[in-house]
């Protein structure tokens, strides 16, 4: 049925989406809604979306506790290095982590968490990727703020997926089952600005595709984020206050038979100031095969990509991006 939506737009601009009717009890208000999703998912792979449902100082706070953790001395934070965690939790330094392979690394730091249960603080452990967090020492109330946006943005992604089911015109609830316990790594990333003569090849963070089904971005107010169009023109995902950026990864590309896209972005940082984003991947549970969606497949456009579960993909894909700093 979508076999021949794919396009090659050259969007110029990111599109933003008010997602204030995402649970009107009107379907047909719902469907005018997905149909714009549908829209920016074929042609662009990212917008912004207003009245998300998170409150601002949910955010304040988390961009605060950001703030405090990267102001710890660096042996604090390498006491979390990522590599001493078998599921990739815990910190990056500066050119530890290398997106894109043509670069020499990426200038940010970072902190990776997975999910806890919001009351005992339980951690899953389905094997693969979920499993324990690790947690700064001296840094008061950071868990439970950072935990608590967590869970808020968790939240804002089981109300898209109905919407992108809607979009791509199967059962609105395709994906309740395949999302019970979602592969949802968060991180608080930190880009110190790029000052004086800069290697091109060292960047914020080199061109990539996102891994899981989609990312839910917060990002301050400095521009730094680029999203190349099919004419290789990178064009501004310019911050705009009170929204969020979602943007396509390769699980929901390889699942919609590319369908939508899974679009190039970077971070560079010229800005002279640090910048601070905050994206959460939002996977399907880790043991989802991802089989083409049958209303993105044709005789014209058969399925494109071998079936892998969720969980093999997310894990080859980390070890790549690490593998790059194993100590
Ligand atoms: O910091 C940003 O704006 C983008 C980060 C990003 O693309 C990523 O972490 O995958
Ligand atoms: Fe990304």
């Amino acid at each position: 049925m979508f076999g021949n939506y794919r396009t090659n737009s050259t969007f110029e601009e990111i599109p933003i989406i008010d997602l204030k009717d995402a649970t009107n009890p009107d379907l047909e208000v719902r469907k005018a809604l997905a149909a714009l999703i549908r829209d920016a998912c074929i042609n662009v792979g990212f917008f912004y979306v207003s009245n998300h449902g998170i409150p601002e100082p949910k955010i304040e706070q988390t961009l605060d506790a950001a703030k405090r953790f990267f102001a710890l001395p660096l042996a604090a934070k390498e006491e979390l290095d990522i590599h001493k965690s078998p599921n990739f939790k815990g910190y990056t330094g500066l050119l530890d982590e290398n997106t894109n392979p043509e670069n020499r690394g990426d200038f940010h730091e970072g902190f990776d968490l997975g999910w806890e249960d919001p009351i005992t603080s339980a951690v899953r452990d389905e094997g693969g990727l979920d499993g324990k967090n690790v947690w700064p020492e001296g840094l008061p109330g950071f868990r439970v703020q950072v935990m608590d946006y967590y869970h808020s943005v968790i939240a804002l992604g089981r109300r898209l997926f109905p919407l992108f089911a809607l979009a791509l015109n199967i059962d609105e609830h395709f994906f309740d089952d395949k999302t019970t316990k979602p592969a949802a790594i968060m991180r608080l990333l930190y880009y110190p600005p790029q000052t004086g003569p800069v290697d091109d090849r060292i960047q914020g963070i080199g061109a990539h595709t996102d891994y899981e089904c989609f990312t839910i971005l917060w990002q301050d107010k400095v521009q730094a984020l680029q999203v190349l169009n099919a004419n290789g023109k990178w064009v501004n995902a310019v911050p705009i206050p009170g929204t969020l950026v979602i943007n396509i990864g390769d699980q929901l590309a390889r699942w919609t038979n590319d369908v939508f896209r899974s679009t190039v972005h970077r971070a560079v940082n010229r800005s002279g100031v640090e910048r601070y984003s905050i994206p959460l991947f939002f996977g399907s549970n880790y043991d989802v095969r991802l089989e083409a969606i049958p209303s993105c497949c044709s005789e014209e456009f058969p399925p494109k990509y071998p079936v892998v579960t969720a969980g093999e993909y997310v894990k080859s894909r980390l070890e790549e991006t690490y593998g790059h700093s194993k100590k």
